[in-house]
C-alpha cells in the first residue's frame, strides 16, 4: 500500500495542469533523484523535466517555472537551507511543491504545500523508502497524465524489494570486505557509470568517498569517458565501474572493457549479477540502481571499517559557516 501522502499527491494531479518537473535537491538527496529524471526523460511524451542543485534552481530561475510546474524537492533532515529556500521559490511562482523528508516538522516540511515523509531501515517497507518513493511520484504523474503502463510494474517490484535488496547485500559482503582490505589506503577511487546509474556513482563519489572518507574522487560518466577522463586510467588506479540493466548498459559495458583492458583495479559491480526475479522485465533498468545502492553502501561501510574512519566523521559540515 503506498504511502497515504503519495496517495494524496497522486490525486491532486489530476486537478492540476503540469507541463514541466523540476526535481531539486542537494548532494545525496539531489543524486536519489537523478534516476527519476533518467525515467522522465525515456518515458515521458508531452511532460518535460530538468534536475537542478537547489541553489542553482534559485540563481538560475527557469523562466518555465510556473503555475504549470511540478517541483519535488528532497532534504533529508529537512534543514538545508538552499533546499528550504527553493522550496519557497517555487511556491511564490505558484508551483506544485512537493517534498520527501525524513523529519516531519523539519523547515522544508513547513515550506512545502505536499510532505512525504520517507522511512528508513530493512523493517520497513520498501515502498516508503525516498527512492521508491520518487518513483512513485514520477510515474503516478506519467499514469495519471499519459497512461503510462509501467506504473502498476513499477509499485509491484518496489514493494517486492526489500528481501531482493537484503538477499544483494547479503551476496556482496565478501566482495565488500575484500574492497575494504584493498583500498584502504587508497588515495583516489573514481567511480563510473551511466544512465539510470549515474546518480548512484555520483552519491558514491561525493558523498560517501570525498565527505565520508576524505577520498579524491570523482564520478565520470561512461560517456564521457572517452573524452578526457580515459587517460587517467594506469595500473593500480581504482575505478569502481557500475553496469546496470538500462538502455545504456552499453555504454557502460563499453568503459568496462576498456578499463579492464588497460587497468588492473576495477572493481565492478554489475546488476546481472544479482537476483531481480522478483523485478518486472519491464522496469529492471529502473530497479537497478536502487539495488546497486544499497550494495554500494555494504562496499562504503566496509571501506570506512578497514580504514577506522567512520561515515559520520565531518570536519566541516554542520560545523563551520559555509
Ligand atoms: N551526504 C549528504 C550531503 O550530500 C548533504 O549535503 C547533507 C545534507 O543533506 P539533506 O538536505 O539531505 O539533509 O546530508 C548528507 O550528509
Amino acid at each position: 500500500m503506498l504511502n497515504e501522502m503519495v496517495d494524496r499527491v497522486l490525486e491532486e494531479y489530476k486537478s492540476r495542469e503540469i507541463e514541466k518537473v523540476f526535481l531539486v535537491g542537494c548532494g545525496g538527496s539531489s543524486a536519489l533523484m537523478y534516476a527519476s529524471k533518467y525515467a522522465l526523460d525515456h518515458e515521458a511524451k508531452t511532460i518535460d523535466s530538468d534536475l537542478y542543485s537547489s541553489n542553482e534552481f534559485i540563481h538560475r530561475h527557469p523562466a518555465k517555472l510556473s503555475e504549470k510546474s511540478l517541483v519535488i524537492l528532497c532534504s533529508h533532515y529537512g534543514k538545508t537551507p538552499e533546499t528550504v529556500n527553493a522550496a519557497c521559490f517555487a511556491r511564490e511562482k505558484g508551483a506544485m511543491t512537493v517534498s520527501l523528508t525524513y523529519d516531519p516538522d523539519s523547515p522544508l516540511a513547513e515550506a512545502s504545500e505536499f510532505v512525504i515523509v520517507y522511512e528508513e531501515g530493512k523493517e520497513q517497507p520498501f515502498l516508503n523508502d525516498a527512492h521508491a518513493i520518487m518513483y512513485e511520484l514520477v510515474f503516478g504523474l506519467l499514469y495519471i497524465k499519459e497512461g503510462n503502463p509501467k506504473y502498476e510494474a513499477i509499485i509491484h517490484s518496489l514493494a517486492a524489494l526489500r528481501p531482493v535488496i537484503e538477499k544483494a547485500r547479503e551476496q556482496a559482503l565478501l566482495a565488500a570486505q575484500t574492497f575494504g582490505r584493498t583500498y584502504r589506503d587508497a588515495r583516489i577511487i573514481y567511480t563510473m557509470g551511466s544512465g539510470a546509474n549515474y546518480g548512484i556513482a555520483y552519491w558514491f563519489a561525493i558523498c560517501i568517498l570525498m565527505e565520508m572518507q576524505w577520498i579524491h574522487s570523482h564520478a565520470i560518466h561512461a560517456g564521457e569517458y572517452f573524452h578526457g577522463p580515459f587517460e587517467i586510467l594506469d595500473k593500480g588506479v581504482p575505478i569502481i565501474q557500475l553496469v546496470g540493466l538500462d538502455e545504456t548498459r552499453p555504454l557502460e559495458e563499453r568503459s568496462l572493457g576498456f578499463s579492464r583492458q588497460y587497468g588492473d583495479t576495477i572493481i565492478t559491480l554489475d546488476a546481472k549479477d544479482f537476483d531481480l526475479s522478483e523485478v518486472d522485465d519491464q522496469v529492471k533498468g529502473y530497479i537497478a540502481p536502487l539495488v546497486l545502492h544499497r550494495v554500494l553502501r555494504v562496499y562504503a561501510e566496509e571501506l570506512a571499517n578497514a580504514r577506522n574512519h567512520p561515515l559520520s566523521t565531518r570536519r566541516y559540515m554542520w560545523k563551520v559557516a559555509y
